[in-house]
């Protein structure tokens, strides 16, 4: 699913109207409807609603919501607030739709006045619709007022397209001063790129989208470089196995991995990487690491370097269809040598994470000589150590298509909305994972999975966009099941197998 802008959306909204042989209003009157119906299936019918309408069309949508929900016998009130003297074409009709019983009832708030007098009762249902996409300056004035009695008050708070108050194409790192603070924000058609930023999490703790029906070729038409996965989008991706097939159909993996103190990390990237396609996987450790790994996963064929504590030589490297280097290996001089042999002689896929990335980042000049599809999968703080510092998290997005760019890789930022960047510039925002994987050894499993995927030939960036779905996707099986505080990553590779078996589930290839 592609990311607009608001300018586009304004664009996608004129196209699909002259498309679609549909007037304008009755566009409204369909985003209304499914609005409705949503609001009306999450809360019982006892709870009254107050909707808060603007000016603009998104008033205009929050009015034609008020009418269609007071036609369902829902306690309604609604607040028009009068930012502008005018109300746009479309929310006036919807006004002056709004039925008798409504209109009795109704608050005009035009004053800072009015606004203070405003009391919002506890055990409400707010929708906020005062102003959308249609943003273009900050908030002051009798808006500002109204959101903060609205922040204030004890209610929930379901925003219409935008949490009014908020821009959606950028951010400048900090919360506006004047922005409604959602609980679920019902995004038109699709996802808006403001809300995939940390720093928006109050105002935008959720949101889903809601399909308005835009028109597809229109949305299709519109350039973007920000894409959103969705289910659909990973499952159908997905390649089945070759009934005449071996296991060399499959490829070999090479796992560089642990050290002393860090054999966990080799361990829980090779289980991943075998529950995730590879044909066959070595893995090259210490000693240490190799007598885990033979103990907990046999499946894993291993090498042991010389070295007790780290790693520093790997002898032959043209059997092998991808190499994972980074996992639990430390920074020693060998070790890195080791990296830099690997970049200079491997001609297949390579995927680097944790130290690797770390020594990268000692040696940037190496980053130049990466072979082309390289995959890196720093975090934030890695990433930081790679390209410096960034002010805001809209600039790190900038610096990360930059980089992903500039050395022709595939840069995995790791976050909540995980932000994997295309050497085309391109990034697609990673839709699963939850707070579970905030813990040690989920980047490992992130490696290992995408290894198997390598591995299993899946290309560079569809390896890099399944793994990042499913990785976080098992963590959400795993918090249907249990508490986000207690899973452990292991947890999340024993339901692998169940996560595969539920994409595959909605890919046609894999129905027999
Ligand atoms: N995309 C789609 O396909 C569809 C979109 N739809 C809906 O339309 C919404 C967009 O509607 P929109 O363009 O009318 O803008 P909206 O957000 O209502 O605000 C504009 C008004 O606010 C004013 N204003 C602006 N900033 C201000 C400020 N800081 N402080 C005070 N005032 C400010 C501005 O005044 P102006 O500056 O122009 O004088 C103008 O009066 C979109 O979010 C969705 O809900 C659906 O109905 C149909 C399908
Ligand atoms: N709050 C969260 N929501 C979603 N995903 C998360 C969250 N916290 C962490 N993750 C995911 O967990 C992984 C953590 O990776 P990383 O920090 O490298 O872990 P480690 O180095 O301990 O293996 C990343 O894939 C990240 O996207
Ligand atoms: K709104």
């Amino acid at each position: 699913m592609k990311i607009l802008s608001a300018t586009q959306l304004k664009i996608v909204d004129a196209l699909t109207i002259e498309r679609q042989h549909i007037s304008s209003i009755d566009l409204m009157e369909r985003v209304a409807k499914i609005c409705a119906e949503r609001i009306c299936s999450q809360y019982t019918a006892d709870l009254p609603v107050v909707v808060f309408c603007g000016m603009g069309n998104n008033g205009g949508d929050g009015l034609a919501i008020a009418r269609l929900l007071s036609e369902q016998n829902r306690m309604v009130q609604v607040i028009v607030v009068r930012h502008t003297e005018h109300f746009s074409a479309d929310a006036q009709v919807n006004f002056d739709r709004l039925p008798k019983s409504l209109q009795a009832t109704l608050i005009t708030v035009r004053s800072e006045n009015d606004a203070g007098q405003l009391h919002i009762k506890e055990n409400t249902c707010v929708i906020d619709a005062m102003l959308g996409t249609g943003i273009n300056k900050p908030v002051t004035g009798i808006l500002e007022t109204v959101i903060h009695k609205i922040n204030s008050a004890p209610c929930t708070v379901i925003s219409i397209d935008v949490p009014s108050g908020l821009m959606i194409d950028h951010s400048s790192g900090e919360l506006p001063d004047a922005c409604v603070q959602a609980d679920l924000v019902l995004s038109l058609q699709l996802p808006k790129l403001a809300y995939l930023f940390p720093e928006n999490k109050r105002i935008v703790p959720h949101f889903e989208c809601v399909d308005i029906g835009l028109d597809q070729q229109a949305l299709l038409e519109q350039p973007s470089p920000y894409y959103f996965a969705e289910r659909q989008d990973i499952a159908a991706l997905l390649v089945p196995r070759n009934k005449f097939s071996h296991k060399g159909t499959y490829g070999h993996a090479l796992l560089l991995a642990g050290s002393s103190g860090t054999s966990g990390a080799a361990v829980i990237a090779a289980e991943a990487c075998l529950r995730s396609g590879a044909g066959l996987l070595t893995v090259h450790s210490t000693k240490q690491t190799v007598d885990a790994l033979s103990y907990r996963l046999p499946e894993a064929m291993t090498q042991t370097d010389e070295h007790d504590s780290f790693i520093t030589f790997c002898d032959d490297l043209s059997s092998y269809r991808a190499i994972g280097f980074g996992p639990g290996v430390g920074r020693a001089s060998e070790t890195q040598q080791l990296l830099k042999s690997v970049i200079q002689r491997f001609q297949g896929r390579l995927i680097i994470d944790a130290d690797g990335l770390n020594i990268l980042a000692e040696n940037k000049t190496w980053l130049e000589f990466l072979p082309k599809d390289t995959i890196l999968t720093p975090h934030p703080k890695e990433f930081e150590r790679l390209a410096g510092p960034s002010d805001t998290h809209f600039d790190r997005l900038q610096k990360a298509r930059a980089f992903a760019t500039r050395y022709a890789c595939i840069l995995i930022l790791k976050d909540t909305y995980t932000h994997i960047c295309m050497p085309d510039g391109s990034v697609v925002f990673n839709s699963t994972g939850n707070a579970g994987l905030a813990k040690g050894g989920s980047g490992d499993c992130l490696t290992g999975i995408i290894l198997g995927l390598l591995t299993r030939g899946y290309p560079p960036p569809q390896a890099a966009l399944t793994g990042t779905f499913i990785h976080g996707y098992t963590a959400d099986l795993c918090a249907e099941m249990m508490s986000q505080e207690s899973i452990l990553i292991t947890d999340v590779i024993r339901q692998l197998p169940c996560a595969f078996k539920q994409l595959e589930s909605t890919n046609k290839f894999f129905r027999s």
